[in-house]
């Protein structure tokens, strides 16, 4: 299946509070990050048999994300966005995700900030 011929499950907007940033004050309280992931999935087999247990359960992404965010405290929405991406596609067998981690308090002059980032099974951070 090439890259066009792809479906794509999404989880859009997911709120998760957490403790998040380079700064010693931003160790001491939780910020909000927003989470938008688009997920690979050939989606066929789920619709010809109205099947969940043949499509990607959005809402056990969903709970799995957010307990690894919160999991414990990180530095850089960077980190956040790899490691949702390497838990996405170990955990749920997802061949392909783009992860977008938005920041929206982190500067107040500006609407948002965030990191994007695209990974496949067998990309590794580590080269
Ligand atoms: N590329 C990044 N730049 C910055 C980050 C980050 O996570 N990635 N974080 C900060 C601070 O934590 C900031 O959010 C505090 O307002 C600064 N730059």
């Amino acid at each position: 299946m090439s890259a066009s011929d792809l479906d794509w499950v999404h989880i859009e907007g997911l709120q998760i509070d957490t403790v998040i940033g380079v700064y010693e004050w931003e160790q001491q309280q939780t910020q909000r990050l927003l989470i938008d992931l688009a997920m690979a999935w050939d989606i066929q087999a789920a619709a010809q048999k109205d099947d969940i247990e043949q499509a990607l359960d959005y809402a056990k992404v969903t709970e799995a994300v957010t307990a690894w965010v919160q999991q414990k405290p990180r530095q850089l929405i960077e980190t956040v966005a790899e490691g949702i991406a390497q838990l996405v596609l170990q955990q749920f067998g997802v061949r392909e995700v783009e992860v977008k981690v938005s920041k929206p308090g982190a500067v107040p002059s500006a609407a948002n900030v965030a990191v994007s980032i695209s990974r496949r099974q067998f990309d590794s951070p580590f080269g």
